[in-house]
C-alpha cells in the first residue's frame, strides 16, 4: 500500500466517490480506484481490513472527519464509510407514529441493532461479502432493500454509539471521538434536519430536549474514554492530518508485514509445501485422458501456424470436453420424466445450484464451451489484471451470479471457474479467494482450463487444498519474460502468457470497428453460443474505460507501427504452452 503512496503514477487515476445507498441523506460511501491488490497471503488466508471507529454527538462532525480521512487515503483501492445510521432497528407502525411525534427515543443504545452492525462489520473486516440494511430518516424506518458490499481494505465506521458497544469496539484498530461544543452541535443539527431529514424546528428542539441531550450526557460523551484520539468538531484540519498520518503509517506497517510474510516463505518451506501439493494433486487434479484424439487436438492448438478460424473451432471443441469431464465430479440428482409414450423414465437431472464464473481476461473461450453443454447456466465474471510493475494480480471488478452474492444460497452453490490457462496461479488464487469471501465452499469449486503449468498446481492447492482442477494438459515450464511497453499506452495483464481481455475491450472501444466487427462475424456463426458481450464482459466496459481511459492496447499500436518502448513489464509464459490463447481466439 505504501508503494502507491510514494508513487503518484498516472497509472492510478483518481478514485471515484460514490454514495452507495439510495436512501436520502445516506452517509455510506465507498471509494474505489483502479484495482485491488491481493488481500490475502500465499497461504490464501485473508489479511484483515483496517477499521477506524468514529463516535461523537449528533452533528459533531463525525461524517465530515470520516470523509476527510477517506479523501486522504485516495491511494488505497477501496475505502468504505459505514454509518451507524444504516443500523437503526426496524420499527412497528406504533413506533413510527411515536417517532413522527418526537416521542420515540432514537438516542438510546438499544435503538441500534448493534449485533447486526457488529456482524456486518466483522464480515467486512475479515474480507467477506456482506449485506447492509438501509434506513430512512425521512420515514424513521428500515427499508426493505439491502446493500451488498464486498472488498474494503479500510473501513471507517461512524455513529453516535460507535464506541458504545464492546462488540464493536473490539473490531476497531483505531478509536476516535469527535468533541464538539453542544450549542454548535444543536445549531448544526437544526440546520441539517430541516434541510435533509424533512423536520421542523419545533420538533427538532422537542426531540433534542427529551432524548438527544440526555443521551449525549449519559452515553455518547462518556464513551469518549475509549477513544485513542480526540478530534475537535471544528477547526480540525490539523487533527485530521495527524490522524491520517497515523492511519497511513499503520497501513504501511501492515503491508511490510505482508511482504515479509511472502519473503519468509523460504526454499525449505516451499519444498515441504511443494511435496504436500504433489500429494494433493493426485486427488484434486483431473487430467483429461491423453488419448490420441485429445493429443491431436492439443497439437492443433499448440501449433503456431494454426489459423484463427481453426483455433476457435478446436478451442471450443476442447472446452466442451473439459466441461463434460468437470460435470462428472458433480453428483447427479435422480429425476423421473414421462416419455412421449406416457411411460415413466427414471433418469437424472442437472444441478440447479451450478453456476459458471469466467476469469476475464481469457475465460471467455471457456464460457462458450460451458454454454454448449449447459445452455441456461448462469455465468458471472471477474475482471482480474496484472499490475505491470509488480506482476501482482489486481481485482478490477466482479459481477457474480445472484446465487453467489446472496448469503442465503452461496453455501450451496457449485462453481465452475473458467480460465484458458493457469500459469503462476495468481489470478486463479484471487478468483478462488473472491468466491470463498462470498461463502462458496472450497470443495464446491472446480477450476476448468486447457492448460496448467506444473508449479501453479502447487501454489493453488497449497492455499486451497479442497478445490478440483480439470485440465487438458499440464506443462512443465513457466518462464518469466520482460516485455517492453510504452508507458503512455501501458498494457495491463498478460500474466501467464494470456491475452488481456479488459485491454482488448478498451482497445475495441478505441479502435473504431475493426476488431469488434471481426469478432461479431465469428459470433454470428455460433448459434446458441453467447458472445463475450452477453457473458458479462460488456458490463465491465464502461467503468474500465472511465477509470483507465488513458490505456490503450500496445500490441494494437505495434500493429499500427507506433514505437516508443519505455519500460519493461513482467509476464509469465507457460512452456511449451499454447501462446496467448485469448489473442489467438479473439483477435
Ligand atoms: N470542521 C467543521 N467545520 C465547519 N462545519 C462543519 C465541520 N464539521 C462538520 N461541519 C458541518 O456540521 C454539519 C454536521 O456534520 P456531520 O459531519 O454530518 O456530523 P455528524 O456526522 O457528526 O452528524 C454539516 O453541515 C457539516 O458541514
Ligand atoms: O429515525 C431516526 C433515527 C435517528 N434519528 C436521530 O439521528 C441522530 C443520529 O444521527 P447523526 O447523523 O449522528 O446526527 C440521533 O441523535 C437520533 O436522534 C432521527 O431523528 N430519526
Amino acid at each position: 500500500m505504501a508503494r502507491h503512496q510514494h508513487d503518484p503514477d498516472h497509472l492510478h487515476p483518481r478514485p471515484q466517490l460514490q454514495s452507495w445507498i439510495s436512501a436520502p441523506g445516506s452517509k455510506n460511501e465507498v471509494m474505489v480506484s483502479h484495482g485491488r491488490a491481493p488481500w490475502y497471503g500465499p497461504d490464501g488466508k485473508n489479511i484483515e481490513a483496517y477499521v477506524v471507529g468514529i463516535a461523537g454527538g449528533s452533528a459533531s462532525g463525525k461524517t465530515s472527519v470520516a470523509r476527510a480521512i477517506l479523501s486522504a487515503l485516495n491511494y488505497i483501492p477501496t475505502v468504505l464509510i459505514l454509518s451507524q445510521d444504516s443500523f437503526y432497528n426496524a420499527h412497528t407502525d406504533e413506533e413510527i407514529e411515536l417517532a413522527f411525534n418526537n416521542d420515540l427515543d432514537l438516542d438510546h443504545p438499544d435503538a441500534i441493532d448493534s449485533s447486526l452492525f457488529a456482524k456486518c462489520l466483522m464480515d467486512l473486516k475479515q474480507g467477506k461479502a456482506t449485506e447492509i440494511p438501509t434506513y430512512s430518516f425521512v420515514h424513521h424506518q428500515r427499508m426493505p432493500e439491502k446493500k451488498y458490499i464486498y472488498g474494503a481494505s479500510v473501513i471507517i465506521v461512524e455513529g453516535i454509539m460507535a464506541l458504545q458497544s464492546p462488540e464493536l469496539r473490539d473490531l476497531y484498530d483505531l478509536k476516535v471521538f469527535v468533541n464538539c461544543d453542544s450549542d454548535l452541535m444543536l445549531a448544526r443539527r437544526i440546520k441539517r434536519d430541516v434541510q435533509e431529514r424533512g423536520r421542523d424546528v419545533d420538533g427538532i428542539l422537542d426531540q433534542y430536549l427529551r432524548f438527544v441531550k440526555s443521551s449525549y450526557d449519559n452515553f455518547v460523551q462518556p464513551s469518549s474514554r475509549y477513544a485513542d484520539i480526540i478530534v475537535p468538531g471544528s477547526s480540525n484540519q490539523l487533527a485530521i492530518e495527524l490522524l491520517v498520518t497515523h492511519v497511513k503509517r499503520q497501513l504501511d506497517t501492515r503491508s511490510l508485514r505482508f511482504r515479509k510474510m511472502l519473503a519468509q516463505m523460504g526454499d525449505d518451506e516451499a519444498e515441504v509445501q511443494s511435496s504436500k501439493g504433489e500429494e494433493h494433486s493426485d486427488k484434486q487434479v483431473v487430467l483429461l485422458e491423453q488419448t490420441n484424439q485429445l493429443l491431436g487436438l492439443m497439437t492443433i492448438l499448440r501449433d503456431r501456424t494454426t489459423s484463427r478460424g481453426d483455433f476457435i473451432f478446436y478451442a471450443d471443441r476442447l472446452s466442451t470436453i473439459v466441461v463434460e469431464k468437470a460435470l462428472t465430479l458433480i453428483p447427479c440428482q435422480p429425476k423421473t420424466v414421462k416419455t412421449p409414450l406416457g411411460v415413466d423414465y427414471k433418469g437424472t437431472g442437472g444441478d440447479d445450484q451450478l453456476v459458471g464464473v469466467s476469469i476475464l481476461r481469457s475465460g471467455g473461450p471457456f464460457s462458450h464451451g460451458l454454454r454448449r453443454v449447459i445452455r441456461d447456466i448462469p455465468i458471472g465474471g471477474m475482471l482480474i489484471q496484472s499490475d505491470p510493475k509488480t506482476g501482482e494480480p489486481l481485482l478490477l471488478k466482479s459481477d457474480l451470479p445472484h446465487s453467489i452474492k446472496s448469503t442465503e444460497t452461496s453455501g450451496e452453490v457449485k462453481v465452475l471457474l473458467l480460465d484458458s490457462q493457469m500459469g503462476t496461479g495468481a489470478a486463479a488464487m484471487m478468483a478462488i479467494r473472491v468466491l470463498l469471501d462470498h461463502g462458496v465452499l472450497e470443495s464446491n469449486i472446480i477450476f476448468l482450463t486447457y492448460l496448467i503449468a506444473k508449479q501453479a498446481i502447487h501454489s493453488v492447492l497449497r492455499a486451497f487444498p479442497s478445490i478440483h482442477i480439470v485440465t487438458a494438459a499440464i506443462d512443465p515450464g513457466l518462464d518469466e519474460m520482460h516485455i517492453p511497453y510504452n508507458r503512455s499506452t501501458l498494457v495491463l495483464g498478460e500474466s501467464a502468457g494470456e491475452a488481456d481481455f479488459a485491454v482488448r475491450l478498451i482497445d475495441g472501444d478505441l479502435t473504431t470497428g475493426g476488431l469488434e466487427g471481426e469478432r461479431e462475424k465469428v459470433d454470428d456463426q455460433r448459434e446458441g453460443v453467447q458472445s463475450e458481450k452477453e457473458l458479462g464482459a460488456d458490463r465491465f466496459k464502461v467503468p474500465i474505460k472511465r477509470e483507465m481511459e488513458e490505456l490503450k492496447f500496445s500490441r494494437a499500436r505495434e500493429r499500427r507501427g507506433d514505437d516508443g518502448a519505455f519500460g519493461e513489464k513482467r509476464a509469465w509464459v507457460i512452456s511449451p504452452g499454447m501462446g496467448h490463447i485469448g489473442d489467438r481466439y479473439y483477435m
